[in-house]
């Protein structure tokens, strides 16, 4: 079966019987261009449209099916069409929030078992965007890998190594070269039959080229090549999700220049699980470790078992946070508003080109 490439998993079985006894099939999104999707699908690769129907129920952008989504889909009489009626729910979704608003996310892939968090060794590494993706990362229900990429590029790879370990606590962390074929076979142990890897990371940093070296073949244009045929960088500007040779499957995504962590609940306390231990110790249960006696974060940083850098980091990522929670409140019912009537226009206007065309 070809779905068994694309991170079929066992609970896949009762929702495919489900499915086909309303008269639906499953498939799962690989490419997205705006509303048009390619799904795969027992009978192959399909380009599928929403129903009229799921528009109408859809208002913020994560409605909207994403890659990495399983779908319940018709199937046309013409050859490789396909309508989706129903997003399965997601079982991980990783997200950031969309620049410019304050309540919509924006979902990069959906459904991975594990997140590579891919940065390079060689251009600087940086530990509080790190920080930022380890949220999102733990935030979306899957399970974070730190890959350190271009090791081949890097001569104090032990010192790097170090410092992510200080602030990715209990985060597995590979470093590897694809040029050198260095740490790739450790990867092997998350690409199994079932799995499904999301590939995230600024751009530049090599998830194309690891992308290809797990492939086996090139499935997505590098940089360098780009390079050598003169017509500057290539930048992987689309989502897509690929099968590998040993069974799991991959989403490469663009790099993300700018990565907003909007409104979290979960993700804070895991990626400073350190800082929340400590927190538990403090003399007040709602102490703010700036000023008050007896704060363990503060002895922390006095005993230097605490870095400075972290610290500051916390409270300012802390600070983001409160900003955001503060400002939703505020802003989502006008923005709700907007994007009602907004909506609500779009499908006026929907049910009108129906019309004209009958
Ligand atoms: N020295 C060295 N260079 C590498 C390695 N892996 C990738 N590169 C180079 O890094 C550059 C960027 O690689 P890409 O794979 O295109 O990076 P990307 O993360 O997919 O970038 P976007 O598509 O923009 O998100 C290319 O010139 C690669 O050849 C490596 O292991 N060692
Ligand atoms: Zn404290």
């Amino acid at each position: 079966m070809i779905l068994k490439n694309y991170g079929w998993k066992s609970e896949h079985n009762q929702i495919k019987e489900i499915l086909s006894k309303e008269g639906f099939e499953l498939g799962r999104v690989i490419l997205q261009h705006k509303r048009l999707y390619r799904v795969i699908t027992e009978h192959g690769e399909v380009l599928a449209s929403i129903s009229g129907k799921f528009r109408f129920g859809a208002v913020y952008s994560f409605d909207y099916p994403c890659v990495g989504d399983w779908v319940a889909l018709t199937l046309q009489k013409e050859e490789s069409k396909a309508v989706i009626h129903r997003v399965i729910p997601r079982r991980t979704t990783f997200w950031r929030q969309a620049v410019g608003s304050t309540i919509e996310k924006q979902i990069v892939c959906a459904n991975m078992d594990t997140v590579f968090l891919v940065q390079s060794l060689h251009e600087d590494l940086n530990m509080r965007r790190l920080e930022r993706y380890l949220i999102l990362a733990w935030e979306s229900g899957a399970q974070p890998i730190i890959i350190l990429s271009k090791a081949d590029l890097c001569y104090d790879i032990d010192s790097k190594r170090r410092q992510v370990e200080q602030i990715a606590i209990g985060v597995p962390i590979h470093c590897i070269s694809v040029y050198m074929n260095q740490g790739i076979d450790e990867l092997t142990t998350y690409l199994q039959s079932g799995q499904t890897i999301g590939l995230l990371g600024s751009s530049g940093v090599g998830k194309s080229t690891l992308a290809n070296q797990l492939v086996g073949q090139e499935v997505q244009k590098t940089q360098a090549i780009r390079e050598k045929d003169g017509r500057g960088r290539h930048t992987t500007t689309y989502r897509e999700l690929i099968p590998l040779p040993h069974g799991g499957c991959l989403i490469d995504t663009p790099g993300m220049r700018e990565i907003q962590i909007g409104n979290i609940h979960t993700g804070m306390d895991e990626t400073f699980t350190d800082i929340q231990i400590l927190a538990d110790s403090c003399h007040f249960r709602n102490c703010s470790h700036q000023s008050e006696p007896d704060c363990a974060i503060l002895q922390a940083l006095r005993d230097g078992t605490l870095k400075l850098e972290r610290y500051i980091s916390f409270l300012k990522l802390q600070k983001e946070l409160d900003y955001h929670a503060r400002k939703t409140d505020k802003k989502k019912e006008l923005e709700e508003k907007k994007l009602w009537k907004q909506r609500s226009h779009e499908q006026r206007q929907h049910l009108k080109n129906k019309k004209r065309l009958k």
